[in-house]
């Protein structure tokens, strides 16, 4: 493993007023972004589409989920791994979560709060389902940009259409004396996109391609943008076929270790391996407790790298493959690999 590095994340600003698609500054963002998840799967977003009032209502509310009994915690189940409730893991004792599926509906975020909150908790439900409204769009925008910048505009459409949203609270609480200090294990992401809404605790590290690791300062109005293996499904870097051990994965308690869901490995696929789906990892080093919003997008149906990704110089390098058959796959056989996107679908 790299060392720590000063380096910074690139930082993109959304929150200017003439971003509308086809003007110069959509362009020229656009052009950032890809270059920005070319090179390092990920950026920092400027975005002001967040109040400062909702991210600090939402991290707010979150904070009584992790109070709740556990008998209530552990009605929040799924069969995909990473989906449902999760904590008190041997290799990562800081780390827990709760998933909020179709969160982007008030469906979701209305199922969710009444098996959590019986008696209602309306705060919660409404602040959940803004938030993850505003962080969809913002990812919905930077995939627009890439499939434009990549020429592919043309599937936007019927893609966007076919994406399924995860909402993650996660809370790592601050190490104990002589604690190891594992807040998350290093991981790729395997959904196509993911953002993330921060507390104001330092932790998150994401390596470089040459093997640095920079660490994120958060701050409200800043969201990190990182690209999953199904959208890198176009990147140029190497694989390495090393098996891992299982301590990346969410071993539940309660269940056996079927009972997570996934999220991360798409973005690389789709683009025939252009776009870099880079590992990171939560390192708690002070004495405050961090929580994490996150947002994962997935497609309901299969990936495809577009044609016109593939030619001579970009041979194609991972077969269609079904989304959610990946998830169950890196949650049963593929959590034994470092790269199980190349054994799930590789070419
Ligand atoms: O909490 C964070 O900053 C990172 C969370 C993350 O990487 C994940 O849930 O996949
Ligand atoms: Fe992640």
């Amino acid at each position: 493993m790299g060392s720590l590095t000063k380096s910074k994340l690139p930082i993109i600003d959304f929150s200017q007023e003439k971003l509308k698609p086809g003007t110069d500054s959509w362009l020229s963002t656009a052009n950032d972004v890809r270059k920005a998840l070319e090179e390092y799967g990920c950026f920092v977003a400027l975005y002001n589409e967040v109040s400062p009032e909702t991210h600090d209502a939402m991290f707010s509310a979150a904070k009584d989920l992790y109070d709740l009994p556990m008998e209530s915690k552990v009605k929040n189940t799924s069969d995909l791994l990473g989906f449902g409730y999760g904590g008190g893991f041997t290799t990562m004792p800081l780390f827990e979560y709760f998933g909020i599926e179709k969160a982007t509906t008030l469906e979701g975020t209305q199922t969710f709060t009444d098996l959590m909150w019986p008696s209602g908790n309306d705060d919660f439900c409404e602040t959940a389902l803004l938030l993850s409204k505003k962080l969809a769009a913002l990812g919905d925008m930077v995939l627009q940009m890439v499939f434009e910048n990549y020429g592919v505009e043309r599937y936007y459409d019927t893609q966007i259409e076919a994406l399924a949203y995860l909402m993650r609270f996660i809370k790592y609480r601050a190490p104990m004396n002589n604690e190891n200090n594992t807040g998350l294990r290093p991981h790729t992401d395997k959904g196509f996109l993911t953002i993330l809404d921060q507390n104001q605790v330092k932790g998150l590290e994401i390596e470089t391609k040459d093997g640095e690791w920079i660490t994120f300062d958060p701050s409200p109005s800043a969201f990190v943008v990182v690209a999953g293996d199904g959208l890198m499904v176009g990147s140029s870097r190497a694989y390495d076929y090393d098996v891992v051990d299982l301590g990346f994965i969410f071993p539940s308690p309660q269940f056996d270790s079927y009972d997570w869901k996934l999220s991360q490995f798409l973005g690389q696929a789709w683009s025939n391996g252009r776009i870099h789906s880079p590992f990171h990892q939560v390192a708690m080093r002070g004495t405050e407790d961090k929580y994490t919003i996150a947002l994962f997008s997935f497609m309901s149906g299969m990936v495809e790298t577009p044609e016109e990704l593939v030619d001579n110089q970009h041979p194609l390098r991972f077969k269609p493959f079904n989304h959610y058959g990946y998830l169950r796959y890196c949650g049963a056989e593929g959590m034994k690999y470092k790269h199980p996107i190349q054994f799930y679908c590789g070419v």
